[in-house]
């Protein structure tokens, strides 16, 4: 202990002191030191102790010489060798808390960072933004497709790059949006809570009686990636005819249908049909199954209101794995109640990550905690895109041109391309776009 200089000794009570503060510094061997002398490579973590605030972080590669911080785990590591390999050290915070403050983000933006990865329970605007530049920093990613949690403006305002993770959450949205829409069709958590209660005692002509999918019609609202893939697997597996809506023509789906209805009848099946409502109303009134797909932005925010589930059929589905306040949720509630027949499967919730009074009560309501996009693959292929957008505005990458194209980015068997998968603003930042 004698060697070690007065300097030191303060740095040590403070690293001491973090340490029962829960500041955790993520290096191996640093948890089990207990004295002074036993810290392995002081001076190398001289600089995180400098650094340290009080919320919890884990830390890779600390000699980096780009600061990235992430406000939350994420799946698989190969998002974190991306950035440890390209000169980054990556701040992981690790505090238990669910929802961080924007108290919290400020603390893990600290004096000095290069970019953010982020979460769309956080409220990424004029503060944080300008915070994050102050730092030095010019790149944020949403670990999602959405960013509606982020103010665009305020990010253009000081020059910050937003990207977000298209693509690769496109199936496995859609595929829980199929299981909700069968789930509330065939009332299955219905059954499964009766069968666990002990209540089964034998077949019976009108126990748990639901809605046949085939040959009915599934309604689309937002026909983009993940609406489109979802129409697809309701007419392909349960051969329904299409009626959707968006503010543009989906022609690759309607080509699809139009193929497949031929295929159908080559077959001497019943073809299927699509058609393009000219208003979201003709949607409602006529689909049996309807399913949510749009951003969420000032057109879509109350889209199904209490006046329009008054148009839709008695006996119709309603699925949302878009955003909550696509719906106004008290009136559906209300819906619910005196519509008995009527059944919704909701993965999303406007006042997340609480449901409006009287929701859980519902039989007829199918509830899951935002889960649309948890299959492995996605959640690691978001963890890379996120970080790839991160570390191409750092590296002065160019914008990847199509982000419906994120597949290269994707593949573990190589490197990925020299760009950013996707930046939402890079229009208004004039960033450069990638030759593909
Ligand atoms: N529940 C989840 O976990 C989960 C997962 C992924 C995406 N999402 C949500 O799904 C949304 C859609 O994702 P995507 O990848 O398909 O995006 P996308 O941009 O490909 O599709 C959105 C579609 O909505 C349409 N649209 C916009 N405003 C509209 C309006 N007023 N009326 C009708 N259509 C309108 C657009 O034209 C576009 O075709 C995301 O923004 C996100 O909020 C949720
Ligand atoms: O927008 C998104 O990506 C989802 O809500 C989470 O996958």
């Amino acid at each position: 202990m004698d060697f070690v200089k007065k300097e030191d000794k303060r740095l040590i009570a403070k690293y001491e002191d973090l340490i029962s503060r829960s500041y955790i510094v993520h290096k191996p061997n640093i948890y089990e030191c207990h004295s002074a002398t036993s810290i392995p490579n002081f001076q190398l973590i001289k600089s995180q102790l400098e650094m340290a605030k009080p919320i919890s972080i884990e830390v890779w590669n600390p000699s980096g010489k780009y600061r990235v911080v992430s406000t939350k785990s994420m799946p698989g590591t190969r998002w974190i060798r991306l950035l440890t390999d390209q000169d980054c050290r990556v701040e992981i915070c690790t505090e238990k808390k669910t929802i961080l403050s924007v108290d919290d983000i400020l603390a893990l933006i600290g004096d000095r960072c290069d970019g953010v990865i982020g979460q769309l329970t956080e409220d990424w605007g004029e503060v944080l933004f300008s915070a994050l530049k102050r730092a030095g920093g010019t790149a944020f990613s949403n670990m999602a497709v959405g960013y509606n949690n982020v103010d665009i403006n305020a990010a253009n305002k000081h020059g910050v790059a937003v990207g977000n993770t298209p693509g690769v959450l496109t199936e496995t949205t859609a595929e829980l949006a199929a299981s909700l829409s069968l789930a509330a069709a065939r009332r299955i958590v219905e059954a499964d809570q009766f069968m666990r209660a002990g209540l089964y005692d034998g077949w019976l002509p009108h126990l748990f009686v639901g809605n046949l999918l085939k040959g009915q019609t599934v309604g689309v609202i937002g026909a983009g990636r993940i609406g489109s893939a979802y129409a697809r697997m309701m007419i392909e597996g349960f051969k329904m005819n299409l009626i959707y809506y968006d503010l543009y023509q989906s022609t690759r789906l309607e080509k699809f249908v139009t193929a497949y209805g031929q295929f159908l009848q080559a077959n001497g099946e019943q073809p299927v049909t699509w058609k393009r409502a000219a208003t979201m109303e003709d949607v409602l009134r006529e689909a049996d199954v309807i399913s949510l797909h749009p951003v969420l932005d000032k057109t879509t925010y109350h889209l199904i209101n209490k006046d329009r589930l008054a148009i839709m059929k008695k006996e119709a589905v309603l699925v949302n794995a878009s955003r909550g306040p696509v719906i106004d949720e008290a009136a559906l509630v209300e819906h619910l109640k005196v519509n008995p027949m009527f059944r919704v499967g909701l993965d999303v919730f406007e006042d997340e990550p609480f449901m409006k009074p009287g929701l859980a009560e519902q039989k007829n309501a199918v509830v899951v905690p935002h889960i649309a996009s948890a299959s492995k693959w996605t959640r690691e292929g978001m963890a890379t895109l996120a970080a790839l957008n991160v570390l191409g505005k750092i590296k002065g990458y160019p914008v990847w041109a199509d982000a419906n194209r994120i597949e290269p980015f994707l593949n573990d068997n190589s490197e990925p391309p020299a760009a950013c998968p996707s930046i939402v603003n890079a229009k208004q930042l004039g960033l450069p776009i990638a030759k593909l």
